[in-house]
């Protein structure tokens, strides 16, 4: 199988599992990708997403699937491709990357999709595709400018260049210090765990907003928030949370009818 899926509570672990052609994403780990993110989102509240073995998070697209394809037959597989991200980038359940190791070309732009990343010491990104004669197709010229800014956008994709582990926590790729090897997959979890109990429609109206508003003029979005936090205040979440602040409980959101 070329995903895995492990369920833990309210959080699922999804595992990339080609570790002999380092995780490369060819058309069935798509696919899978796909169902996978389809079915998840209503069953757990936050999915770890993270590649077998420790060279690799992820080696990106498969040559071998690349090969002989003309434009006209790859843009549908890219549309794929992107709508799987899409997907991903969307998630009701956030998707947190687990970058074990490399993530190169469509595996760095797998993590970008991800609302948000932890790493191993042992990870690294880059954007190789120049290099091939490809341009990144999975919305990597898009998205790294989102969190790098522009110029190192430029550099990372123009050059080739590999930012290690402690770089891309510096420019915001890594959103915590990298790890060791060895606490990667608990790191993950335990931040998985963290948005599980959150309040569920809050998680939600905040992915959407952050989502809709990094492509909408400040006061469309701004009004866009002002809306999703006003359901917030009268919605039945709300009603739960601050009642178990105040009798100093964990809230519990499953119980609460939409
Ligand atoms: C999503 C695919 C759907 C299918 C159709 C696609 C058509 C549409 C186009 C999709 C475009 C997606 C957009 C994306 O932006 C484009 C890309 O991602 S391009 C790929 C970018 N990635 C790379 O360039 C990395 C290539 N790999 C390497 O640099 C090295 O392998 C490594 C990862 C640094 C590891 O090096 P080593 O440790 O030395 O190991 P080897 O090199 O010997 O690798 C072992 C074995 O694995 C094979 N392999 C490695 N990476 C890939 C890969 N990306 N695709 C296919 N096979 C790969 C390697 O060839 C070796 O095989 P062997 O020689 O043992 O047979």
């Amino acid at each position: 199988m070329s995903v895995v899926v492990e369920r833990d509570g309210a959080v699922a672990v999804v595992r990339i599992d080609r570790p002999e052609r380092h995780n490369a994403l060819n058309a069935d780990v798509l696919r899978r990708l796909h169902a996978v993110m389809t079915d998840l989102p209503g069953k757990a509240r936050a999915i770890v997403l993270t590649g077998s073995g420790r060279r690799a998070f992820s080696a990106g697209a498969d040559l071998d699937e690349l090969v002989g394809l003309s434009a006209a037959d790859a843009e549908p597989v890219l549309r794929a491709g992107q709508a799987v991200l899409r997907g991903i980038e969307r998630s009701p359940a956030p998707v947190i990357a687990a970058v074990n190791g490399l993530a190169l070309g469509g595996g760095f732009e797998l993590v970008l999709a991800c609302s948000f990343a932890v790493a191993s010491t042992e990870a690294a990104f880059a954007l190789p595709e120049p290099g091939l004669g490809l341009i990144p197709g999975y919305g990597g010229t898009q998205r790294l400018a989102r969190v790098t800014g522009p110029a190192a956008a430029r550099h990372v994709m123009l050059t080739g260049h590999r930012l290690d582990a402690l770089r891309a926590y510096e420019l915001g790729v890594v959103v915590l210090p990298p790890v060791h090897p060895d606490a990667l997959r608990s790191l993950a979890v335990a931040q998985a765990r963290k948005v599980a109990g959150m309040g569920p429609r809050a998680v939600r109206a905040i992915v959407d907003a952050v989502d809709v508003g990094l492509d909408s003029p400040l006061d469309d979005a701004l009004a866009l928030e002002t809306r999703l936090a006003a359901d917030a205040v009268g919605g039945s979440e709300s009603d739960e949370g601050v009642r178990a602040f105040k009798e100093k409980r964990r809230p519990c959101f499953e119980a609460v009818t939409p």
